[in-house]
């Protein structure tokens, strides 16, 4: 009867032309007639398996169940509904019409106006609207599915975050300028104009900086943006009252000269979800491979676009498709290429997106609008993946700051987890000797709306009371004093070398991103005497400026140039207590003042205030601590390696592309 995993469509993408080995979406339908793998009578076949809860053993497989279920039935859906619901951070796929005991698909319509009904009425229990979107046939009769989305206040909507990547002029900024102005391109730049941030960006045609768009979609699934037709810019407070659901793009740049801002994007934006562009007609080419690699080793899902169909011929066309496939079938990727053809396409991967190993695939054009459609229906559909309890203490981290007239010191960021709520008293830090102070919330804007709190898993912007925005830099977090923080000078680290010329050895020096941290730190020691790429190292890092707030389990990039490694925090080493960091301070004040009084007085005070960090000394000055970043610098002139000499290392997904090898060649040459 019901199911919440992805469905069968009703018309199969038969003739994939283009690219034959990629995986039709079907595939992802439940097979028929295997009652005997699915769980033990459950009509929620995923939801025993992932909740780890004690099934009930009520007979609930039968699409019949939902007809007119007992009282013990009817609680049982609804709890089960609910888990899905928080599962979905507010919505869920529901399909009606279909079992999972092996019987056949389908309902009589007398059948199916009794299963809607009990499902509107589980979706009043759960303050949540029903939204259809598709009805199809099978041998029984009729199987629909639905959107089942939590109902949001009037403030409030779902929030995902899509982080746009792709080489230069695969078309990032067209489409998004496509997709939340309305309007389509001309194939010669219009539509990116409304979104370039800088004159330079103007003039070049060329992004460069972290740009944030917004897509609303109403209860319906229908966009709301509605650009000024004054000055074509977006009304973010409207669009916001008038979604239940924003897409966020995380607009990030395609050159490699600016990758250091798209590494930046990717971490410390905290993107759900990675949408990576491909021009038809250029193929896989330039930065592509490294932003599919970033998005994987950061574990962010990837859907691809495929851009500029109008104007490439068939042939180059299925090149590109085929190659596509080629790297994301690769070890390194592993994933499974779906083409997405039509709107059973869209339901099926949205469905299983965020669950399975699978990487939809869309062809538009931002010139005729061709599949644009299917694009946004897919976005309407995507899920944010974190799940947030707004019970913990709050923790939220800055990734931009700024001063702005008559309001004062703004700081915009990720709010982490738990609950900030207007005139909330957080701790902010650390600076540069590790303190957190004291700062009040004075007022909070999410996408440029005024609101009263915002919760985990969301991204907002505050005004703080009395604070220099000098003193603010990106990578500081604003937490609950709850937390007790500490900032750390030291850490270890679990990495992969993706990619490295030569060799990388200790004291090399590289810059370290860390959802919004963006510092360089040194290699002290690690558990093997030289690094390749490839290599996987326990490896000991301490950060050159100031200490960071960081967790175990944070995911890093370590990136100097096109080397790039990635890895997981293990270990938080030398951190500093806030009790030692004030007596530092003071110390300090009190070098200051002596140096003002005379010669003499400051040696005294100098004698006394010398830093006691453990290890490494700390460098007191910022030009010391330059002059030791210069210095240090020189350390990665590292020797070249007798294995390498010679030899050009590619990364595993560097390898799979130079192996799809000729075809990626030959696509550059025509284009
Ligand atoms: N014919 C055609 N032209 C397109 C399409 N999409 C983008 N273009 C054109 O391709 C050019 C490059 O597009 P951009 O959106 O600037 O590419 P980008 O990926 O954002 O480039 P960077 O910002 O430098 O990373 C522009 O002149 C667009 O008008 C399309 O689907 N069809």
């Amino acid at each position: 009867m019901a199911s919440l995993t992805a469905t069968e469509p009703a018309v199969c993408p038969g003739s994939i032309s283009a690219a034959e080995s990629i995986v039709p979406a079907c595939m992802f339908a439940p097979d028929r007639g295997c009652a005997e793998d699915q769980s033990s009578g459950e009509v929620f076949a995923e939801s025993d398996g992932t909740n780890g809860e004690a099934v009930d053993h009520l007979d609930l497989s039968s699409k019949l169940a939902l007809v007119s279920p007992s009282g013990e039935q009817y609680d049982s859906l609804l709890r089960h509904l609910r888990e899905r619901i928080d599962e979905g951070c507010g919505e869920t796929i529901f399909v009606v019409g279909m079992g999972s005991d092996g019987g056949d698909y389908g309902l009589n319509e007398k059948d199916m106006e009794a299963s809607v009904a009990t499902v509107q009425s589980l979706c009043e229990q759960i303050e949540a609207d029903l939204i259809l979107l598709r009805e199809r046939s099978d041998t029984g009769g009729k199987i629909q599915d639905y959107l089942i989305r939590r109902r949001v206040g009037e403030q409030d909507f779902l929030e995902v975050r899509v982080a746009v990547v792709g080489n230069v002029d695969a078309g990032k900024s067209t489409l998004l300028g496509v997709l939340t102005h309305g309007e389509l391109d001309n194939g010669r730049g219009f539509a990116r104009q409304k979104l370039f941030r800088h004159k330079h960006e103007m003039e070049s045609g060329r992004t460069s900086s972290v740009g944030n768009d917004i897509l609303g979609f109403d209860q319906e699934g229908q966009v709301v943006n509605k650009p000024d037709s004054h000055g074509g810019g977006l009304d973010w407070t409207k669009i916001c009252e008038k979604s239940s659901k924003v897409i966020t793009f995380i607009d990030l740049a395609g050159h490699e000269k600016y990758l250091k801002t798209t590494v930046f994007g990717m971490t410390g934006h905290l993107p759900d979800f990675c949408m990576l562009m491909v021009g038809s007609n250029a193929g896989i080419v330039g930065m592509t491979k490294e932003h599919l690699g970033l998005a994987l080793a950061l574990n962010v899902p990837v859907f691809v676009v495929v851009t500029k169909i109008d104007m490439c011929p068939a042939n180059i066309l299925q090149e590109t498709l085929k190659l596509l496939q080629r790297l994301l079938k690769s070890p390194g990727c592993r994933k499974i290429p779906v083409l997405v053809q039509n709107k059973d396409d869209v339901i099926v991967t949205a469905s299983n997106f965020s669950s399975e190993r699978m990487c939809p695939i869309f062809q538009i054009s931002n010139v005729t609008g061709e599949n644009m459609d299917l694009l946004k229906m897919f976005l309407n559909l995507l899920s944010s993946r974190a799940t947030f309890s707004n019970d913990e203490p709050a923790e939220f981290q800055i990734d931009d700051t700024y001063s702005v007239p008559g309001v004062g010191t703004v700081v915009s960021g990720t709010t982490l987890r738990g609950m900030i709520r207007l005139n909330d008293t957080l701790l902010l830090g650390p600076d540069p000797l590790g303190i957190f102070i004291p700062i009040a919330v004075k007022s909070i804007h999410r996408k440029r709306m005024a609101v009263r709190e915002v919760r985990g898993g969301q991204t907002a912007s505050f005004a703080l009371k009395k604070i220099k925005r000098s003193s603010i830099r990106k990578g500081m977090v604003m937490v609950s004093p709850k937390l007790m923080p500490q900032a750390t000078w030291e850490f270890e680290a679990e990495i992969l070398v993706l990619h490295h010329p030569t060799t990388i050895s200790p004291r090399y020096q590289a810059m370290v991103h860390c959802g919004s941290i963006r510092q360089t730190a040194t290699i002290l020691t690690m558990n093997k005497d030289c690094l390749r790429t490839g290599d996987k190292a326990s490896v000991h890092f301490r950060f050159i400026k100031t200490p960071e707030y960081l967790h175990c389990d944070q995911k890093l990039v370590f990136r100097e140039g096109r080397t790039k490694a990635v890895g997981t925090i293990t270990k938080l080493l030398q951190s500093v207590s806030t009790q030692a960091a004030r007596a530092q301070q003071s110390k300090n004040q009190a070098i200051k003042k002596a140096s003002k009084e005379g010669p003499a007085a400051s040696e005294d005070a100098a004698c006394t205030a010398r830093p006691q960090s453990p290890s490494t000394a700390q460098p007191s000055t910022v030009a010391e601590e330059e002059a030791l970043c210069k210095d240090d610098n020189k350390e990665n002139k590292v020797k070249a390696c007798p294995r390498d000499a010679g030899v050009m290392m590619v990364s595993p997904l560097s390898q799979e592309v130079e192996d799809a090898g000729e075809g990626v060649r030959d696509i550059e040459g025509r284009a």
